[in-house]
């Protein structure tokens, strides 16, 4: 489990903000990890050991093990037992369900007495309101991540409706901002998204962001730190593909961290640039 506080002293101990995606695809990872009892877990296991010093927050995508069923559930178990204890570690679950439902997620996402899995953080649609957000809160020290504006090019459907003469998404976290501190909740905004970061950052001044959308997606880090970084950073910028299928021969654990090691160089420099390092 990670405070904020905790979080802010890894980010200028490793000099970075990076957020490595893990969302394993058996039909991308190298053949010879299929020989392995668990091909998903020994890829996320090697990728994990070739990027714990560079980045500060990991991010499985529950999808990537549901669509394997119990040998997924499995492999997700054994990779948030294996996470290391000094990195955010996140459940990109986007659950949001009436209350009764939720207490069950969080319980089996963040308490581990049955389900094997002690998620620092989770990913949280924020459609349902407030009782469908509060349940996670009520676990000490985890974190809420809630949607706010995402990366994709569906966000226009609903997201920048508005509403109160503003957009739903600012909506979203002025209300959803009342609920608990920046101690608590963080915001997913995409990378795609970075000429609203100054909005957003006027809703949610110290609050950190979750900014999935670079790499991949075309997003740009520079763009984002311009517009989105705080004094205390405020920012975990997320890399799945771009990183987890640099290659996908026996080298990809290197190649994984070759791909993490220019993300983080990159970010080092917008961390000195703001005088947080
Ligand atoms: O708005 C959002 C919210 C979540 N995601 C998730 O982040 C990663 C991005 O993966 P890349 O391979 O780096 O593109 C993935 O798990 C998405 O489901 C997002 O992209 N955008």
């Amino acid at each position: 489990m990670l405070s904020r506080e905790q979080l802010i002293a890894q980010i200028k101990q490793k000099r970075s903000f990076l957020c490595v995606g893990l969302d394993p695809d058996l039909d991308k990872i190298p053949e010879f990890l299929k020989g392995y009892p668990d091909p998903i877990f020994e890829f996320n296991k090697r990728i994990i050991d070739a990027t714990k010093d560079l980045c500060v927050a990991y991010k499985p995508n529950s999808a990537f093990y549901e669509a394997y069923g119990i040998k997924g559930l499995q492999s997700l178990i054994s990779t948030s037992k294996y996470l290391p204890a000094d990195t955010l570690n996140i459940i990109d679950a986007k659950r949001g369900d009436i209350g009764n439902t939720s207490d069950k997620y969080a319980k089996a996402f963040f308490d581990d007495s049955d389900s094997g899995m002690d998620f620092d953080a989770i990913t949280i649609t924020p459609y349902m309101g407030n009782d469908s957000v509060t349940p996670y809160l009520k676990y000490d020290g985890k974190w809420v991540i809630i949607l706010a504006l995402t990366s994709s090019v569906g966000s226009k459907d609903f997201q920048y409706s508005e509403v109160d003469g503003g957009f739903l998404y600012e909506t979203v976290i002025k209300k959803s901002n009342t609920w608990a501190g920046a101690d608590r909740i963080m915001y997913v905004v995409g990378a795609t998204k970075s000429t609203e970061f100054t909005n957003i950052r006027a809703h949610a001044p110290d609050n950190f962001l979750l900014v999935p959308g670079v790499g991949a997606q075309g997003g740009s880090l520079e763009d984002v730190c311009k517009y989105g970084m705080t004094k205390d950073c405020g920012l975990l910028v997320n890399s799945s593909r771009g990183i987890t299928y640099a290659a996908n021969g026996p080298d990809f654990a290197d190649a994984a961290r070759a791909e993490a090691l220019k993300l983080q160089q990159q970010m080092e420099q917008e961390l000195a640039l703001a005088g947080i390092i």
